[in-house]
């Protein structure tokens, strides 16, 4: 059984990427000559041994770092213009990292709401748009509250929130999870495939989890180091909605099982 979201158009396309890092010693070549493409509606996996390249790719991807060479386009458009500025390509892509980064000094809502504050929108508005994203990530009757009143997991809900303030039509994630427990980390795998079904948005994420690539991918894209460079690319074929029972099953563990071996071949 084939994934049921086929992948269309690319939203993301990636043409000979290559990424070097100045140090004081040696170069680091942190990622060689890479082509890769996210289809809209695409939920893909980074996975791959400590210094592989994904954050780097990531990053890339999402604007963050100047690729050494290649090209990448974003629903079409080149993200970086000469002179190494990014272009409007940016407003497409909303970011989410390991920590939530919300301002301590502001309340929830306003958190969210600070990318449309940004932006110009008007308050009554702003608030309004981060209430009704509240509701969508499951953090509805906090939006007084101050980051600190609230848990890593729901701390994590509204880091999303405030990424879809401005509906990007991407959205990069960067080992979203990986600082919760591991009951929230199940709960938050649960929230973030409602929330991928219901928004139609494309996914790329970081993990260092197998379970988690195996659980949320249309495809993993498995790194190798020195240099970082694709190694494989699976295709998960499992229907969705998935639930966590799914990760019981021999197909689940034949797939997790397959990584990681193949992990501990190239790390
Ligand atoms: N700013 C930097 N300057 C120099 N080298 C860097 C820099 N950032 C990353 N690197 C190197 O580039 C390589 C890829 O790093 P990167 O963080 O992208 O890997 P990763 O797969 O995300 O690792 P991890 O799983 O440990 O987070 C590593 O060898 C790393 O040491």
């Amino acid at each position: 059984m084939l994934s049921d979201r086929p992948v269309t158009a690319p939203v993301i396309a990636l043409r000979a990427i290559e990424k070097w890092y100045g140090t004081r010693d040696e170069p680091v070549h942190a990622l060689s000559a890479t082509d890769l493409d996210v289809g809209a509606g695409e939920l893909l996996v980074l996975l791959g041994p400590s210094g592989c390249g994904k954050t780097t790719l990531l990053r890339m991807i999402g604007g963050l770092i100047e690729p050494t060479a290649g090209s990448l386009s974003i629903v079409g458009r080149s993200l970086w213009e000469k002179g190494g500025r990014q272009s409007e390509a940016l407003a497409d892509l909303g970011m989410v990292f390991q920590d939530a980064n919300l301002f301590p000094w502001l309340t929830i809502e306003d958190n969210i709401a600070l990318p449309l504050e940004l932006k110009g929108m008007g308050v009554a508005d702003r608030r309004a748009k981060a209430r009704e994203l509240m509701k969508l990530v499951g953090i509805a009757g906090f939006e007084k509250r101050w980051p600190r009143e609230l848990s890593g997991g729901m701390r994590q809900r509204a880091a999303i929130a405030r990424a879809l303030s401005y509906n990007p039509k991407i959205l990069l994630m960067d080992e979203p999870f990986g600082a919760l427990d591991a009951m929230t980390r199940d709960a938050m795998n649960m929230e973030l495939q409602r929330l991928f079904l219901a928004t139609e948005k494309s996914i790329v994420l970081v993990t260092h989890s197998i379970a988690e690539a195996v659980f949320l991918a249309d495809r993993i894209v498995l790194l190798s180091p020195r240099p970082g460079k694709i190694d494989r690319i699976v295709t998960v074929p499992f229907a969705r909605p998935r639930t966590l029972e799914l990760q019981a099953t021999a197909a689940f563990q034949d797939i997790v099982l397959s990584l990681r071996e193949r992990l501990a071949e190239i790390s």
